[in-house]
């Protein structure tokens, strides 16, 4: 058998247009326009891809983007206060600070210091701690972006065994609070996890939030399992060309799709979803902060 292959592209494509529609209602209705600033500390080449794809998206939906790069060096107090002038200006419903941050920066500090109904990431302590509880929060948006894959892929979760390779606080632990909220068995797994193997093969639903190319081959997989590979790995591509990379994900893709009855590809799987899912909250932190109704199928 040979797994349907999820098309996360033409999926974040539909999620995109969703947004766009929501944003076009909110200014001809109520005169808002749905803002989204993206802050990019030093000059990471990958980090610097994703912010020019969030700005340009986060445009061609209809909102406001505000980029703002600062050098490398840039110190705690600088990022803290510009944050705190993000936090007060009304033109911005969204902030989303670029990980990682240089190792001079206090992560969480900053993190916190987002106004948790601006922190479209869901990554501030307060929206951790609602989505653990069930309690409605800004919801991370790779995770999300997983959660809508999988919905439409399988419709009811309920009662799946669901394996999370990873337990990072970006990606592994909130994919593993909606799973769970969706009623699956859920597995977490990570680096000191014994029989990684037999544990991955008892998935019905297999994330793989890993880092490590390819690690996870096809005889891994159950027969019919739903695969979401979440690994964003650059390697080497010779037959491409001197010097030439490609991306490839944390599944092994050319035989896990040999077993499995769906599965993600890398690129053109997750990653787009995870973008689209950005714009997503960005218009739900809108609604919220004007007392409006939620966008519908928007959030999880
Ligand atoms: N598509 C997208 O939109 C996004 C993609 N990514 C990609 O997803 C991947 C994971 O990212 P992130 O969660 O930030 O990574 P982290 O490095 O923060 O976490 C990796 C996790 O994998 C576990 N791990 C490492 N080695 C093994 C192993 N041999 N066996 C089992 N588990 C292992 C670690 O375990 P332990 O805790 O024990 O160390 C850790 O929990 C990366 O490739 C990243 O680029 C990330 C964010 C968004
Ligand atoms: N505060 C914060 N929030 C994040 O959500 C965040 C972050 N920091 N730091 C880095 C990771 C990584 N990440 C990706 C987003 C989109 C793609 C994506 O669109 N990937 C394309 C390929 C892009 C390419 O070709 O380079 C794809 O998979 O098809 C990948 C990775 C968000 N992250």
């Amino acid at each position: 058998m040979t797994a349907t292959i999820i098309d996360g592209k033409a999926f974040a494509a539909s999620v995109r247009e969703k947004v766009a529609e929501h944003v076009t209602r909110l200014q001809e209705e109520h005169g808002i326009t749905p803002g989204l600033a993206v802050v990019l500390v030093g000059e990471d080449p990958a980090s610097q891809v994703y912010v020019r794809n969030k700005g340009k998206q986060t445009l061609e939906a209809g909102m406001n983007s505000y980029e703002h790069k600062l050098p490398v060096e840039t110190s705690e107090a600088d990022l803290l206060a510009l944050v705190e002038k993000l936090n007060a200006d009304p033109a911005v419903h969204g902030i989303l600070v670029q990980l990682p941050l240089p190792d001079h920066i206090d992560e969480e500090k900053v993190i916190n210091s987002i106004t948790p109904a601006k922190d479209v990431d869901g990554f501030h302590i307060l929206n951790v701690g609602l989505l653990g509880t069930g309690q409605k929060s800004m919801v991370p948006c790779t995770p999300l972006g997983c959660l809508m894959m999988l919905r439409d892929q399988l419709g009811s979760l309920s009662g799946l065994n669901a394996v999370v390779v990873g337990r990072s606080n970006i990606v592994g632990k909130p994919m593993a609070q909606l799973l769970l909220r969706d009623s699956c068995t859920v597995t977490i797994a990570h680096s000191r996890t014994k029989d990684l193997a037999d544990v991955c093969r008892g998935a019905d639903i297999l994330v793989a939030a890993v880092g490590r190319p390819r690690m996870i081959p096809g005889d891994w997989v159950k027969p019919g399992a739903t695969v979401i590979d979440v690994g964003i790995n650059r390697i080497d591509a010779p037959e491409k060309g001197e010097g030439k990379t490609r991306l490839v994900g944390d599944v092994d893709f050319d035989s896990a799709k040999e077993v499995a009855g769906a599965i993600t590809p890398v690129p053109g799987g997750v990653g787009p979803m995870t973008i689209a899912c950005l714009l997503a909250n960005t218009v739900t932190a809108c609604c919220r902060a004007n007392n409006l109704p939620e966008p519908e199928g928007l959030t999880a």
